[in-house]
């Protein structure tokens, strides 16, 4: 079975638009383990626009199924990953201005540098991730860093669903059958919704681990908005 763990960047974003603590994000991840989701995710950017590096220490206190950080292993984020020691690291190749992840690793240009990085990880006892593109030559570098798992990035499977989901799909298996024959764990995430998540999960069988945020909030609105609604209009008859 693939597990879910909610990305909960959102609610952060949510929270730091007033300033003050509404939505409580630590009360939301804990109910969204009570709902059912066996993981929490968080990807402290270097801004700190939505989750803070605060945030992972506290959530470290709380998450009882497993807790993931994702990002780029600056040194300040490798210093908080090694303090905080969540179950899982994504490492993530973004650039400290872009508004969301847009790329996996080139896992052989950069492979040295992976390499030490996970090592430090994984002698401190931490499973480690790397995000890559669909493509079997990126997998294949990503093994030799020594990692535990991939993630998949999902946006070119996401954009390309609605137009032709056969199509969007086939790099996907191809990347998982190569982490497969080299025995790697596969993740996978980034656009994920509950219009494309099925036919994923369907096709990549040996998929551990799906994060799952910005579909994930929007979609918890729209889906609540109803109920909410008319609760403040049974308040004001
Ligand atoms: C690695 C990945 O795809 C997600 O972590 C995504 O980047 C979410 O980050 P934002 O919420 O900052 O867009
Ligand atoms: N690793 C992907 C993730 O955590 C969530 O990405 P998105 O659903 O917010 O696009």
């Amino acid at each position: 079975m693939t597990k879910l763990s909610v990305n909960v960047n959102k609610i952060a974003t949510l929270r730091n638009a007033r300033g003050g603590n509404v939505p409580n994000l630590l009360r939301v991840a804990a109910d969204i383990e009570i709902f059912g989701a066996q993981g929490i995710t968080i990807h402290p950017r270097p801004d700190e626009r939505h989750i803070r590096y605060q945030d992972a220490r506290d959530l470290k206190k709380i998450v009882t199924t497993e807790l993931n950080i994702e990002g780029n292993p600056n040194p300040k984020f490798v210093d908080l990953v090694l303090e905080v020691k969540p179950d899982q690291v994504t490492l993530v190749p973004d650039a400290e201005d872009a508004i969301t992840s847009n790329a996996g690793w080139d896992t052989l240009k950069h492979r040295v540098f992976l390499k030490e990085v996970i090592a430090k990880f994984k002698d401190a006892g931490i499973r480690t991730s790397i995000f890559v593109d669909a493509d079997p030559n990126m997998v294949a570098g990503a093994k030799e860093t020594g990692t535990d798992r991939i993630e998949l990035y999902t946006e070119s499977y996401a954009t390309g669903y609605s137009l032709n989901k056969e199509k969007a799909i086939l790099p996907f298996i191809e990347a998982a059958k190569k982490a497969n024959e080299l025995d790697l764990g596969i993740n996978a995430g980034h656009d994920l919704s509950l219009d494309n998540i099925q036919y994923f999960a369907q096709n990549i069988p040996d998929l551990l681990e799906v994060s799952i945020g910005h579909a994930l909030i929007c979609e918890s609105i729209y889906l609540g908005l109803e109920n909410v609604v008319n609760m403040y209009l049974n308040k004001l008859k």
